[in-house]
């Protein structure tokens, strides 16, 4: 590998349709190419690069054999795509990826026509392919669909319902099943035991017989259902697979890695299947770059890195991220209640459990890419007395509303939802964002709904959630470093529906909930040095929320604005709320309500989007200013 690569085949390919005029043999080559230039370009944004590096022999193949754009290919989760931007007319701007108006770490729609749809959130790829399907069927349209799902993603609910409709509606839709035995963590659950049996249970086919029985059973002048009645009685005499039995018919496992594996199925299903086709293809997280390939996690999520050694740059952190502050507070409390347990939803690391498994393994569970199960399984023990923190991306939160609603806060279940990566999360973009988790949790009855302003905040409220057994609770907190505070030795339990006064004033009140408090200090300073003599207020809770306190800002001053890194419908409408229904706004109090824009902010740096949202230092102030009739508005604040 040259650093920059030299890529003279890659050079002639820009689209697909240049790939499809190589020779097979040259398309070796072609994948070694892609995956220097690959490496280069992560190596200089950061980004996902073990998924890409384990599926550019798959992508090749798969865009060598179909029509693509006209047939579609969509990708599960997405992270993998970068082998399939580069080979889709984006290898211009690979090296922007995830930055300011460069390219997305995911596909999307908006950004090509090779990307038939969005992703990042996982295990949508088999409904959404189903969907262009039967769409195709419906317009007549012999246009293939071809969805490329990992082994964790099929981890989820969410793809079995799509298999199940699938095998049911006979749909002529290709799934291939990327197994490289990896989720970000090493997978976990029956499946992924399922899937090695399968990997190493069934030897690869020999391509010959493989051929003959894919033909007689895909054959164009075979009666359809003939072919399944033997298909069926096959699965009976050979034990079919859980695939077959959905009514898929089953290739592999295959080499993912050999285009003498890949090229001849991909054509044959291409100009023969007829129906549902799962493709199990087996490859290797990392393939081709030694260091991913050594590492733990296959290099799945990097920083900017050293192509020669693998090393990657690690700014030194001013303070402990909020992650880490939350483990290793839940370890203190789990340390002196054995009936904590923590939850996780396939991210053991970045939600910081997989320190809690260290230390109590017993009492820590992965429960593979399944938000909806983590959190009715968290009702479950709940409902038996247990303590059980179901720790989730603000994000991914989403997934599991309706058994957040049903199964945990009608019934008053004490779950504790530690909310990681809530507001904006920078390079992941808007798929990503931790926006709207105060809004639709604050509205839920019961409900205690927290956010740390900082990370001694936050082991008071792991404290707290730890100690509150009343019924549901969560505490939001940001991704990335703290802000550099002193820490106390164990969290402290907080009075639930207490806010705080951090610094009194009287003309100008900024009540802040969440991390977005700094930037109100800041705010403070600029205020009273142009004579706005100002307080600043942290709420920790939007729901319960401190009536008293709210009523006392009200009455003392002129203005009070709300400040949060989350969408409208949050914590400044519940204050809104109440001050409405209490006839507070009726004297002429000014006031406003700072939230996160109502658009789908593309990725930046945190500190960029929350600029561009108006909800820092400078956006306050020009708020401030605008609504009092004079200065100038700085940031867009709405
Ligand atoms: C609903 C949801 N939960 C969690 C994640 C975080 N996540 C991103 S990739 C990934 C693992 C995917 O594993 P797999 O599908 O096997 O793909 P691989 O990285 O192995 O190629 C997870 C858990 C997500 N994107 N979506
Ligand atoms: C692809 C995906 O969903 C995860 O890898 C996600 O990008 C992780 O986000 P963090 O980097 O904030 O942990
Ligand atoms: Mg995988």
């Amino acid at each position: 590998m040259t650093h920059p690569p030299k890529t003279p085949l890659l050079d002639q390919v820009t689209y697909p349709a240049d790939l499809r005029k190589l020779e097979d043999r040259d398309l070796p080559q072609l994948a070694r190419e892609v995956r220097d230039e690959m490496i280069d370009a992560v190596s200089r944004t950061g980004g996902h690069l073990g998924a890409g590096l384990g599926v550019v022999e798959l992508t090749i193949a798969i865009h060598s054999v179909f029509d693509t754009p006209d047939d579609r290919l969509i990708f599960d989760v997405g992270h993998q795509c970068y082998p399939h931007k580069i080979l889709t007319g984006r290898r211009d701007r690979i090296r922007t990826l995830r930055q300011e108006n460069g390219l997305s770490g995911f596909t999307r729609r908006a950004e090509s026509e090779y990307d038939p749809f969005g992703a990042a959130h996982s295990s949508t790829s088999i409904s959404a392919g189903l969907g262009m399907a039967i769409a195709a069927d419906l317009d007549k349209n012999d246009r293939r669909v071809i969805a490329v799902i990992g082994d964790g993603a099929m981890s989820a609910g969410m793809a079995y319902e799509a298999l199940n409709n699938a095998g049911a509606l006979d749909a002529r839709l290709i799934v291939i099943l990327n197994d490289n035995d990896m989720s970000i963590a090493p997978p976990t659950g029956a499946m992924s035991a399922y899937l090695a049996r399968l990997a190493s249970g069934r030897t690869y086919m020999g391509f010959r017989d493989f051929g003959k029985k894919l033909t007689a059973y895909l054959g164009k002048n075979i009666d359809r259902a003939i072919t399944r009645a033997v298909e069926h009685a096959r699965g009976y005499v050979t034990g079919g697979t859980m695939f077959e039995e959905m009514g898929f018919y089953h290739i592999g496992p295959i080499d993912g890695h050999s285009f003498d594996h890949l090229l001849p199925v991909l054509r044959n299903v291409r100009d023969n299947a007829r129906g549902p086709v799962l493709i199990h293809v087996v490859t290797q997280k990392g393939k081709g770059y030694p260091p991913a390939e050594a590492a733990a996690d296959k290099y799945h999520g990097v920083n900017k890195f050293d192509v020669i050694t693998g090393a990657q740059a690690r700014v030194k952190p001013n303070a402990p991220s909020y992650t880490s502050v939350f483990a290793e507070a839940l370890v203190q409390e789990a340390a002196l209640d054995d009936k904590i347990v923590g939850i996780t939803a396939a991210m053991p690391n970045g939600t910081g459990l997989d320190k809690l498994a260290e230390a109590f393994p017993s009492r820590c569970f992965d429960v593979g890419i399944a938000e909806q199960h983590a959190v009715t399984f968290a009702a479950g023990l709940a409902a038996e007395g247990y303590k059980p923190f179901a720790a989730l991306y603000s994000t991914f939160l989403q997934r599991a509303y309706d058994q957040v609603v049903h199964d945990v806060a009608i019934q008053g279940l004490p779950v504790r939802f530690p909310i990681d990566r809530a507001g904006f999360v920078g390079a992941d973009g808007p798929t990503h964002a931790g926006s709207f988790d105060t809004a639709f949790l604050a509205t839920l009855p019961g409900f205690v709904v927290m956010a740390a302003a900082d990370e001694a905040e936050l082991k008071h409220m792991v404290r707290t959630a730890a100690a509150y057994d009343a019924g549901p609770i969560s505490f939001r907190y940001p991704r990335g470093e703290g802000v550099g505070v002193d820490m106390p030795a164990r969290g402290e339990i907080l009075q639930i529906g207490k806010g705080r006064i951090v610094k009194e004033g009287t003309k100008v009140a900024l009540l802040s909930f969440g991390t977005r408090l700094a930037d109100c200090l800041l705010a403070a300073e600029d205020l009273e040095a142009a004579g706005l003599s100002t307080t600043v207020a942290d709420a920790r809770f939007a729901k319960p929320l401190d009536h008293e306190l709210i009523r006392q800002l009200a009455r003392h001053h002129e203005m009070l604005i709300t400040v949060e890194e989350g969408s409208v419908g949050g914590f400044g409408s519940q204050v809104m709320q109440y001050l409405s229904s209490e006839g507070l706004l009726d004297n002429g109090l000014k006031i406003r309500s700072l939230v996160m824009p109502d658009i789908w902010m593309e990725q930046a740096k945190p500190e960029a989007m929350n600029a561009h949202a108006g909800l820092d230092r400078a956006g306050i102030v020009s708020t401030v200013f605008r609504a009092l009739g004079h200065g100038v508005a700085v940031g867009v604040a709405g």
